[in-house]
């Protein structure tokens, strides 16, 4: 497999802020990797070395076997951050031009406006665009040159439930004609519906690189709530299935738990007398600190 990107124990710092510590990641050419991580995980920082914005502390970032600082070796990129600039007087399709001119085998006005169901907005000034349909263009612009490798920071944040699905399926579509994907979120859900590896960051640090499937069996936990006058016999934390076990201020505990009925049934046969059994979804927050708290009992 030849990498596209490669990071190779970089640091990133911001003054006290260490922003990536010690990352090694690959992405091989045609893979579509997935971002995951909570808010000032690195993930805006990662894309950034790769883009060649920012310079790695120390550690190396290859872009195409090149240094991403140098402009040859960005020719096959295309980017969306997460905030962009559109000329606000200029219409749609002259965006779309604009941009085109400056590759040499770009993709038609037609074909770009298709792909992401912007035909309607051809003759329309972006300046006086929704903001769900400035972001679709966006993301849009980032493949005119048809880039070999496409980097997406948070790319439907803001967008209703069509255009999001409009992007996916375009996106899906641009990596199955060849393409490799990088992209960052938040959701899950997006993670779940693209990405085929996902990479999870937190705190600056991998703290998984898998398949989706098994990222989802990490981060895919279930929240056991209860209330018991006394646990004394049992280490809520050690049930089969449970992750993780704390006492909120109201006195009830929460398991976090990634088998929820095994957790439960331990519960039951370990005769626990708890009361008013309540069984959630848990949070992407409440997952990543798990993976966090395991990172950190792995290195000790
Ligand atoms: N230019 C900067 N100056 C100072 N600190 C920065 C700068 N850029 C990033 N940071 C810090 O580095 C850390 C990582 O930020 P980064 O933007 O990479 O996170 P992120 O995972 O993309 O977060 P989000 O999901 O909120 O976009 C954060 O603590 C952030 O405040």
């Amino acid at each position: 497999m030849t990498a596209v990107v490669e990071l190779e124990r970089v640091t990133r710092t911001f003054g006290a802020v260490t922003a990536l510590d010690d990352v090694s990641v690959t992405v091989g050419e045609g893979e579509l990797v997935g971002l995951l991580g909570p808010n000032g995980a690195g993930k805006t920082t990662l894309l950034s070395l790769v883009s060649g914005l920012r310079k790695a502390d120390s550690g190396t970032v290859r872009l195409f076997g090149g240094d991403p600082r140098h402009a040859s070796s960005r020719i096959a990129l295309g980017t969306t951050p997460q905030e962009t600039g559109l000329p606000p007087t200029l219409t749609v399709g002259e965006v779309v031009d604009l941009v085109a001119r400056h590759y040499p085998a770009p993709m038609t006005r037609a074909e770009v406006l298709a792909r992401f169901g912007l035909e309607e907005l051809v003759a329309r000034q972006t300046g006086g665009l929704s903001g769900g349909q400035k972001r679709r263009l966006a993301v849009a612009l980032a493949l005119v040159g048809r880039p070999r490798l496409v980097l997406l920071d948070e790319p439907t944040t803001g967008l209703d439930v069509e255009a999001r699905h409009i992007l996916w399926q375009a996106l899906r579509d641009y990596h199955a004609d060849g393409a490799t994907v990088l992209l960052t979120s938040h959701y899950l859900e997006e993670i779940e519906a693209l990405a085929e590896r996902v990479v999870v960051i937190g705190g600056g640090r991998v703290l998984a690189d898998d398949t989706l499937t098994s990222v989802l069996g990490l981060v895919g936990l279930r929240r056991v709530l209860f209330s018991v006058p006394r646990v004394d016999a049992v280490d809520l934390a050690r049930l089969p299935g449970a992750a993780s076990a704390q006492q909120g201020a109201d006195g009830r505990w929460t398991v976090l738990a990634s088998d929820a009925d095994r957790v439960v049934r331990a519960l039951v046969e370990q005769d626990v007398p708890f009361e008013g059994l309540e069984v959630r979804g848990a949070s992407l927050e409440e997952a990543f600190l798990t993976l966090t708290q395991k990172k950190e009992e792995v290195v000790r």
